[in-house]
């Protein structure tokens, strides 16, 4: 797992090591240098003689840039330092002279843009330690124009240059994700000590290219401290699946009830219900006209449409809130599923249940599952007046914001999805493929999650009642995961990424397991359909517990 810490966290960890001395920025500086020689590696140059251009700002950030420089001007690399600020970081100056850096001190110039663009042009990687976790997004002029024409040097430039990030891409908002002015996009992000929240939530996420999280020595101090977002890897999600046992049998597996599907929209029900079969419960039970019931069992027999016990509740994909038949069918189900306390998920046409607070106070066990202009409707709907591109532009903040609201969690779907609870960190699952923007794709989400919480079986009955509230996000989270996981294989695109929690500040081998993301995330991949991520399901699941 991927925890992410806040700005002030990492801080107050750093606190009692700097005091004690620990040189927690030479071990940086030294984790970043390698970092920068492994690009050049593996883009094929040779380490001495490559041109490399800092982005120096005034506090440490850039004191880890200039340090990290001055190793690699003794590698034989020409370094080039774009000093930005009147009073840049003293010992890192120093250092970086002494090693052979060429400074230009360019705090001030009024050609700052043109004077550095030269310089970028001629440079092959370009780091940039402008602003770290001292900085408060956006940048302020001259940096933030400066940004903007390197970012723009960047796109035109024929053999683009690698860009490597110190901490974070300076400009992000490094506690919430958010892009609020210009920011050069990086290839890798060199973060010290933890990653920090902004880097795994959208917007933001997208800016930091790949994350390598360097270990100075603060995972004791933060070990005390509650991550702000966490992110679930294979074997998180492995840890959390439900196995079944020799002693199993279909009810104690978990059976989910299932409204979804209608006259107008009927594939909604046969893709949440093959997402919740092809994920591994016991039974479903389906409720719904005979079309799309025929449907359903056209393509899995296997479904019961005998009303009965249930561990869990999948309901309103493909249904129109205004089809007053099936919006009282849904009604029911989620009266059903808040008398017994199990865990009902509300997908699409299910969140007008709780566009007003006739069900006020929802338990965590409910699941909410909007994309951003569903999520947008519904903080509006509870007043709190928001449009799509407010979701859009902080994902994170509405997400928890709805669920603050409704006391439910909430699941909002996008390239990045984003899981929040009332309390406790956030999840932000990356784990998908753009092919995965397809009709029907959340209604096979719903499946999946749906079955995922039956296969809890009562043991979430415990969580109604506000104990270890984050339970149902950690769930939610596993199953973007498997989903995005399921559309990758069906893509041809193999497994996700494998984050990696801790990378030490010397690199491993390039045939170290470290490179298996590398080798399994190239392939563009192909086009899929959302039936194509359902039937995936299984081999992603068993790929995970294997
Ligand atoms: N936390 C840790 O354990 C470690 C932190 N280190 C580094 O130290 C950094 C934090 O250093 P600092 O606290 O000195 O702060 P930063 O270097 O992040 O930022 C401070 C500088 O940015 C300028 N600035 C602030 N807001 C700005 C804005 N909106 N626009 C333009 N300029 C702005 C300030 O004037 C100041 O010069 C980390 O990001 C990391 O790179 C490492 O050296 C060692 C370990
Ligand atoms: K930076």
């Amino acid at each position: 797992m991927i925890r992410a810490h806040t700005a002030a966290d990492v801080r107050t960890a750093e606190e009692p090591l700097l005091a004690a001395g620990e040189p927690l920025m030479d071990r940086a500086a030294f984790a970043l240098a390698t970092h920068v020689a492994a690009e050049l590696r593996e883009r094929g140059h040779r380490i001495p003689g490559s041109v490399i251009l800092l982005l120096v700002g005034g506090g440490n950030n850039g004191g880890d840039a200039l340090f990290a420089g001055s190793h690699l001007a003794r590698r034989g690399c020409q370094v080039h330092a774009a000093v930005l600020a009147e009073h840049p970081h003293a010992a890192g100056l120093a250092a970086a002279r002494a090693a052979g850096v060429r400074v230009h001190e360019l705090a001030g110039a009024p050609d700052l843009n043109d004077a550095v663009t030269a310089l970028a042009r001629r440079a092959g990687v370009w780091v940039d330690a402008l602003t770290g976790i001292g900085a408060r997004a956006p940048l302020r002029e001259p940096l933030a124009g400066l940004v903007t024409a390197l970012a723009a040097e960047r796109a035109a430039s024929p053999d683009e240059p690698v860009v490597v990030a110190v901490d974070v891409p300076s400009g992000i908002g490094v506690d919430d994700g958010a892009v609020p002015g210009p920011v050069l996009p990086a290839d890798v992000t060199v973060t010290m000590g933890a990653a920090k929240p902004g880097l795994l939530l959208p917007p933001a996420a997208a800016l930091a290219g790949r994350v390598e999280v360097v270990d100075v020595g603060l995972e004791g101090g933060l070990a005390g401290q509650a991550p702000a977002v966490c992110r679930l890897s294979a074997t998180d999600v492995a840890d959390l699946w439900p196995l079944p046992g020799p002693a199993d049998h279909k009810y104690t597996r978990g059976v989910l009830g299932v409204v979804a599907g209608s006259q107008t929209y009927p594939g909604a029900a046969v893709l949440a219900v093959a997402g919740a079969v092809r994920t591994g419960l016991g039974m479903v039970r389906y409720h719904g006209p005979e079309i799309p019931t025929s449907l359903v069992h056209a393509r899995h027999p296997e479904v019961v449409t005998a009303p009965g016990r249930v561990q869990a509740w999948a309901i309103g994909c493909g249904i129109d809130p205004d089809d007053a038949a099936r919006a009282q069918e849904m009604e029911r189900g989620f009266a059903a599923g808040l008398a017994a306390r199990v865990p009902v998920v509300l997908d699409a046409g299910g969140l007008s249940l709780v566009h007003d607070d006739a069900h006020a106070d929802l338990p965590a066990t409910v699941v909410l599952t909007p994309h951003a202009g569903e999520l947008a409707l519904l903080l509006t709907a509870r007043g709190e007046d928001t449009t799509r591109e407010d979701v859009d532009a902080a994902p994170a903040r509405h997400a928890r914001l709805a669920a603050e609201v409704t006391g439910a969690t909430v699941l909002l779907k996008g390239p990045t999805t984003v899981v929040a609870a009332p309390d406790g960190p956030l999840y932000a699952q990356a784990d998908a493929t753009p092919w995965l923007a397809t009709a029907g794709a959340g209604d096979v989400l719903a499946g999946v999650l749906g079955a995922l919480l039956a296969g809890y079986g009562d043991a979430l009955a415990v969580y109604a009642e506000g104990r270890l509230a984050g339970v149902p996000a950690s769930l939610a989270a596993a199953a973007a995961y498997v989903h995005g996981r399921a559309a990758r294989l069906a893509a041809g695109q193999g497994t996700p990424p494998r984050p990696r929690d801790v990378i030490f500040s010397v690199r491993r081998a390039s045939h170290g397991e470290d490179d298996i993301s590398r080798h399994t995330t190239t392939g563009q991949g192909g086009p899929i359909s959302a039936l194509d991520v359902a039937v995936a399901l299984p081999a992603a699941v068993a790929g995970l517990l294997r």
